[in-house]
């Protein structure tokens, strides 16, 4: 893993090089995977990488994760708390829809946690344009596959260098980098409501995701699963779709 801690840095510090920008800044939730990110961004660009902490209705222990990982890869770090303005945002667009009668309360949690993360989004590019830099995602290779990541919220984003590691390897990327030991041992938690855990809500765990990546045999029931995650969501891995040119097609 040293191996590839060298590679992925050396990869950053293309990347900024390439832009033409100033550094790397990084949404710091206090998981595993934005913990290695900014330990790896921290790494490339000592003086030019930010971790964003971004609290939204959030637990309180995963601002104080968050922080200790401040501490550990002594990365530079702002808080700004989104919790009023989701508040106000969700409220407006709530009470909107209500009154044409349209407000579908069973898509409530749903809508609610994706606003959470689109409006990170928008914060971490609102600061990436103050510094010059480039937001940096956290998607590992289990959660690209799966499309486990709200489409223009955390996977709206400029670099993903975990890419192509399984979750079983960010925990051993993390080792190698110092995060600590209590964030790598946490339960995975997108954080979009109170008690969530990524594996109870895709129903199927990461050790089997990454198996399955790793073309190992999963039983049938998880591999069906997978591939259908997989292929509802190659929308969000794909840019939008546009029309043929109808100057020069026509639809039969
Ligand atoms: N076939 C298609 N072609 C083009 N676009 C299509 C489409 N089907 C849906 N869409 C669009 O995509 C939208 C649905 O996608 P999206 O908005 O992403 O929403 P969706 O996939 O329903 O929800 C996001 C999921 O990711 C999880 N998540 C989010 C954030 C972080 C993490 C984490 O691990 O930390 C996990 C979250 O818990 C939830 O399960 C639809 O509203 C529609 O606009
Ligand atoms: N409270 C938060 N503050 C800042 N960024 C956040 C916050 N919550 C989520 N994010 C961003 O959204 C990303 C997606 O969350 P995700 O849960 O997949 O990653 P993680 O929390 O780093 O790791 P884990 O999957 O183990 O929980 C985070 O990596 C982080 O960049
Ligand atoms: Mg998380």
């Amino acid at each position: 893993m040293e191996k590839h801690i060298e590679q992925l840095t050396k990869w950053l510090q293309m990347q900024v090089k390439d832009a033409n920008v100033n550094g790397l800044l990084v949404g710091l939730s206090g998981g595993i995977d934005s913990s290695v990110v900014a330990h790896l961004i921290k790494r490339a660009f000592p003086n030019n990488s930010l971790g964003v902490i971004m609290p939204c209705k959030s637990h309180g222990k995963d601002e104080e994760d968050a922080q200790l990982v401040v501490n550990t890869s002594e990365i530079d770090s702002v808080t700004i708390d989104l919790t009023d303005q989701h508040d106000l945002l969700f409220n407006g667009i709530k009470q909107g829809l209500e009154a044409k009668e349209d407000w579908n309360s069973d898509k409530e949690r749903l809508a609610d946690a994706n606003l959470r993360a689109r409006l990170r989004m928008s914060t971490l590019y609102t600061i990436a344009t103050n510094y010059n830099y480039l937001v940096v995602g956290t998607d590992n290779a289990a959660e690209w596959y799966t499309g486990y990541f709200t489409k223009y919220g955390d996977g709206g984003v400029d670099l993903v260098p975990l890419l192509h590691y399984t979750k079983t390897e960010v925990r051993e990327l993390a080792n190698k980098l110092g995060v600590p030991d209590e964030v790598i041992n946490k339960a995975p938690s997108a954080g979009l409501w109170e008690g969530q855990t990524d594996e109870e809500e895709m129903g199927i765990s990461y050790d089997t995701i990454d198996a399955f990546l790793e073309g190992e045999k999963v039983d049938d029931e998880a591999e069906k699963k997978i591939i259908n995650m997989h292929e509802r969501t190659a929308h969000k891995r794909a840019l939008p779709a546009s029309p043929p040119d109808f100057h020069h097609f026509t639809l039969e």
